[in-house]
């Protein structure tokens, strides 16, 4: 990981920095295949050399530098590429809940595009035993729980929602960890309300609605996710700040932003750090939480977007236990495992302060 977006300003922000290391967390909005660290993707690489995804970490780091969003996209799906047989699944679940784990996060709901591995040919139930298995693994290994959320790429249309959705529903296939349905990729030319049947048949089977909206676009969409989509946190949402009763909306029913601030930057969808509107969010009273998105494209990981979150927002460690309790509070995990995670963070916080 590189910190060349905060930079290190003396004591302080070590000290801020070692207290996020070990603070446990919550992650909200994190891609599966956008969690390929250069070590995971050198794996991949080395078992399908044909692949034009560069394996040198230097040459990784420029080959992950976007000139926009479609650009991004299509530099993510030369890494979907590389993922072929149901062990390469599973090899990059277990591995991402390694990494995870360093981070001291406890808890992760990885959102998973399931149709970008069917339609590449891997059979679906072998994918989705792949997923578990990983997931069953990580969990009594490295003590994270993760859970899923399956995705329709937006820009792929109706045939890749109709399959997500037959995926994340039916008995036979929908694997035992989803807990939600989302909505990814562009969002220029792929308005949400088309998706509104897909999305109720996912809620209707029990998931949860999550939704990128407001990412590339503006505050409309993010009406269309609530209105259409019924979404119960909003992935990105940046262009929220534009609308004032939107803001007021969201703070008011308790509707979470899933917040990636150096994604944000990445992908071009806002200019500059300083010009990220968090600082908006929090004060309009919004629910906010802080995410990676696809952190070793965007040269991130969660304990730096916390230290990106604590520097925008002016936070001490009372404050970055806020924002770590806010995630677990929106997640859907159930209410003991809430509780189990929030008093840790209590127990954790006191005792650093005590020191
Ligand atoms: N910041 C982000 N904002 C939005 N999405 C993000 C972000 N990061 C990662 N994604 C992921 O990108 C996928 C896009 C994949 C996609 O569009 C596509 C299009 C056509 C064919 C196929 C295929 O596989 O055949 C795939 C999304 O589903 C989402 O999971
Ligand atoms: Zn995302």
């Amino acid at each position: 990981m590189t910190d060349s977006s905060v930079p290190a300003t003396g004591t302080a922000d070590r000290d801020l920095r070692t207290f996020i290391a070990g603070l446990p967390k919550a992650e909200l909005h994190v891609h599966h295949v956008g969690s390929a660290s250069p070590r995971i993707v050198s794996e991949l690489a080395a078992r399908h050399p044909d692949s034009k995804v560069p394996t040198d970490p230097e040459a990784l780091a420029d080959y992950f530098t976007f000139t926009d969003f479609a650009h991004f996209v299509e530099v993510y799906l030369s890494v979907v590429d590389l993922i072929r047989t149901p062990e390469d699944v599973r090899l990059l679940t277990y591995e991402v809940a390694r990494d995870m784990a360093r981070q001291q996060v406890r808890y992760a709901e990885l959102t998973i595009t399931p149709f970008s591995s069917t339609r590449r040919g891997i059979d679906e139930r072998a994918f989705m035993d792949a997923i578990e298995d990983a997931r069953k693994a990580a969990e009594a290994e490295f003590g994270t729980v993760l859970r899923w959320c399956f995705d329709i790429p937006g820009e792929a249309g109706l045939e890749a929602a109709e399959e997500t959705t037959r995926l994340a529903t039916e008995d036979r296939v929908r694997p035992e960890g989803l807990v939600s349905f989302g909505l990814g990729g562009p969002e220029i030319g792929v308005p949400r309300p088309q998706f509104k049947p897909y999305f109720d048949r996912a809620i209707a089977a029990g998931l949860r609605s999550v939704p990128h909206a407001g990412e590339t676009t503006g505050p409309q969409t993010v009406w269309d996710a609530l209105t259409d989509l019924r979404a119960e946190r909003i992935g990105h949402g940046t262009s929220s700040a534009r609308d004032p009763e939107l803001l007021a909306h969201l703070a008011e029913r308790r509707i979470p932003l899933e917040v990636c601030p150096t994604s944000n930057i990445a992908t071009r969808a806002v200019r500059a750090l300083e010009e990220h509107p968090i600082k908006e969010f929090a004060r309009a009273g919004v629910l906010v939480t802080i995410n990676s998105d696809d952190p070793p494209m965007f040269g991130t990981d969660l304990n730096n977007e916390y230290a990106v979150a604590a520097r925008l927002l002016d936070l001490d460690e009372r404050g970055l236990a806020d924002l770590a309790r806010n995630a677990v509070e929106a997640s859907f995990l159930d209410p003991a495992g809430k509780a189990r995670i929030s008093a840790e963070i209590d127990t954790y916080t006191t005792a650093w302060l005590a020191s």
